[in-house]
């Protein structure tokens, strides 16, 4: 079952998700604890032990001390006192040390199971075949909820139920003597401890509750954050003035997420005061009779003190244990976003034994493909009938919003067709590798990326096997016209494209790192699609729309001598660069209006040809017939 939410029911908070029945958080205590032992095996197994070992320490200082006090009050023979305060100080060493190792064995847990736990996560986002993942903000809140636990859900979830285990046994410990010296008051302080556990475990639930309803808020209150910080945002939140409505705007969302914890952290102060009250009359109870036992001689000096120790001991280890127990469970809780985020099925459906994608013979076809983003929203493309022919050059024209950015995504497979089909040389997409699809296909995007790493990396991340191939990486810096001005940088491909960190060597300096314009950027962007060599499909998506009229021109001729006998797909709005498209499609409202090449279309006189018009006007400063002007495709 695909992880993500139907989109039809995108933005219901998932709250019966939340809370895990018994047998749910048993399997994700289990897996925990798995993820725990593969990652950090023989330390995990030392920090348990000595855990486990320091919850038998406070009764055993109970009874050295009572063994101590009766000697010395001659209550018990005085031979062994000597051997008891070596006990007792042989204790206060191993309760010296151990804490720290504990803490040192948790950390190295912690780190192992971090990193293995963040590769899962990892891997398995990567693992989505599709956009769809993405844009599901039921799915968002559980990544985002997932990246922070995978760090530390796994050694919380270890680092908890230890605590509960050692604070069972030192409940135990104590529980046995009070047993042996007073069974009515063993019985008082175990009906006392039910009540507080199962106070903690109810208030834990509430807690995870809360926090899975403000993680809506928490995404928001992120995005504002980021905005403010932003250094693209910089600009307009300074010339239109924003900062402060959207300050304001960002701690509204952390004042209504505040109200929401500080009901909980109230409910908690209540319930907890009323505990520790609880607590305070029984231990008082406890002490009380003990005095009044101890005048009539049924209790020794060495009694009273193992009494008083016990009662205070197994208070304070069944809060210890309840507040494990609280933090084991809510490490669950986060541990299920995490497991449910890396354990996902994929979101659109992988074919079991998918036949190998030949290099394209015929071409790809388009064959009455109707999709829309979700049964809510409205058809973008409807009905859509289209032959790419291999070797030849497509244009897709149409305006703002027509569609055309939404055909790419589906020929990349983003997305499915909600209804009909593509297909590459008659085979349905959806029955190949889509891994394999898209080694066969070669794209720059619209909305194209920058990443914050070097000239080279940032090519030859269109095809890893270039990475240590500079003749590569320089044949298309060339042909995306940027290979001069990489060549110019201080370090050449080396330089990296970004001041926001450097390399970590020593010789890093202000220069070290430059910043690229938005045309130049887009040129770097190209190079990474055009280093794709020997693709059977390129997808140039505005690929020159930050690029000034020279290089453009430039870059189109490049472009088209690359191009030439290579199946593309080119979408601009600049009409001019598709002329010498093989084919030319004009798409309307999610429908093809019209087809042919430039010159057939501008002897159609239609949509194209009034559009094409429209444009050279404003180059020729020619009057636009009437008819054109108002024309709308
Ligand atoms: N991820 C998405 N979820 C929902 N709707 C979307 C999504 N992406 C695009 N749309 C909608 O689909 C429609 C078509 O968008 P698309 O980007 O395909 O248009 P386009 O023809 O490429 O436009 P432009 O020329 O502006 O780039 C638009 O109305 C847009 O709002």
């Amino acid at each position: 079952m695909p992880l993500h939410a139907p989109r039809s029911q995108r933005g219901k908070p998932a709250h019966e998700t939340v809370l895990a029945s018994p047998g749910r958080s048993a399997s994700r205590l289990r897996n925990a604890l798995s993820l725990a032992y593969e990652s950090a095996g023989p330390k995990l197994i030392i920090y348990a032990v000595l855990d486990l070992v320091s919850g038998v320490v406070p009764v055993a200082v109970g009874w050295l001390t009572k063994m101590a006090l009766d000697r010395l009050s001659g209550q018990a023979p005085a031979h062994t006192l000597m051997a008891v305060a070596v006990g007792l100080a042989a204790i206060g060493v191993v309760q010296g040390v151990v804490p720290h190792v504990i803490t040192y064995l948790q950390g190295e847990v912690d780190r192992a199971t971090g990193t293995l736990a963040q590769g899962r996560l990892f891997s398995a986002v990567t693992r989505f075949v599709g956009l769809g993942p993405f844009e599901d903000p039921t799915l968002l809140d559980k990544l985002r909820m997932a990246k922070q636990s995978g760090r530390t859900a796994p050694g919380m979830v270890v680092k908890g139920s230890l605590g509960v285990v050692r604070a069972g046994i030192t409940i135990s410990g104590f529980l046995a003597s009070l047993i042996a010296l007073a069974p009515l008051m063993a019985a008082f302080v175990l009906v006392f401890a039910l009540p507080v556990l199962a106070a903690e475990i109810v208030l834990s639930r509430g807690r995870a509750h809360m926090l899975w309803r403000i993680s809506p808020r928490e995404r928001r209150e992120m995005f504002f954050d980021h905005l403010l910080s932003d250094v693209d945002a910089a600009k307009e939140v300074r010339l239109f003035g924003t900062g402060s409505f959207l300050l304001g705007r960002m701690q509204d969302e952390r004042r209504a997420a505040d109200a929401e914890r500080r009901r909980v952290d109230r409910h908690e102060l209540a319930a907890q005061s009323l505990l520790a009250l609880l607590a305070a009359l029984v231990s008082g109870a406890g002490l009380v009779w003990a005095i009044h036992a101890a005048r009539f001689g049924t209790l020794t000096l060495g009694d009273i003190a193992i009494f008083i120790v016990a009662v205070a001991g197994v208070q304070m280890s069944v809060a210890q244990l309840a507040t494990n127990l609280a933090q084991a469970h809510q490490a669950l809780v986060l541990f299920g976003h995490y497991q449910e985020v890396s354990t996902a099925g994929p979101d659109l459906e992988r074919p079991e034994r998918p036949p190998t994608l030949p290099a394209l013979r015929e071409g790809i076809e388009l064959r009455g493909v109707w999709f829309r983003y979700s049964e809510d929203q409205p058809w973008i493309l409807k009905g859509v009938d289209l032959m790419i022919p291999q070797g030849q050059s497509l244009a897709l024209v149409g305006l703002n919003g027509a569609g055309k950015s939404t055909l790419v995504k589906l020929l990349c497979r983003f997305y499915d067709p909600t209804r009909g089909a593509i297909l590459w040389d008659g085979v349905d997409i959806r029955d190949v590798d889509p891994d394999e699809l898209r080694l066969r296909t070669s794209a720059v995007y619209q909305d194209f990326m920058h990443y914050d790493l070097t000239a080279r990396e940032n090519v030859a991340l269109g095809d890893l096997t270039a990475l240590d191939d500079q003749p590569r990486v320089t044949a298309a810096a060339r042909r995306a016209g940027v290979h001069e001005k990489i060549a110019d940088l201080p370090q050449g491909y080396d330089t990296l494209i970004t001041r926001t960190f450097f390399g970590g060597t020593e010789e890093d300096t202000a220069e070290t790192g430059v910043l690229f314009s938005g045309g130049q950027a887009q040129r770097l962007a190209l190079a990474r699609a055009l280093v794709r060599e020997r693709r059977d499909l390129l997808i140039l998506d505005e690929p020159s729309s930050g690029l000034d009229a020279e290089a453009e021109y430039e870059i189109h001729t490049r472009i088209r001598e690359f191009q030439r006998g290579r199946t593309s797909l080119l979408i601009s709005h600049r009409l001019g660069s598709l002329r010498d498209a093989d084919r030319i499609v004009v798409l309307s409202e999610g429908r093809i209006v019209e087809e042919g090449d430039h010159g057939a279309l501008m002897a159609q006189g239609g949509a194209y040809a009034r559009l094409f018009a429209l444009q050279a006007s404003g180059y020729t400063g020619e009057l636009v017939p009437p008819s054109v002007e108002g024309a709308a495709l």
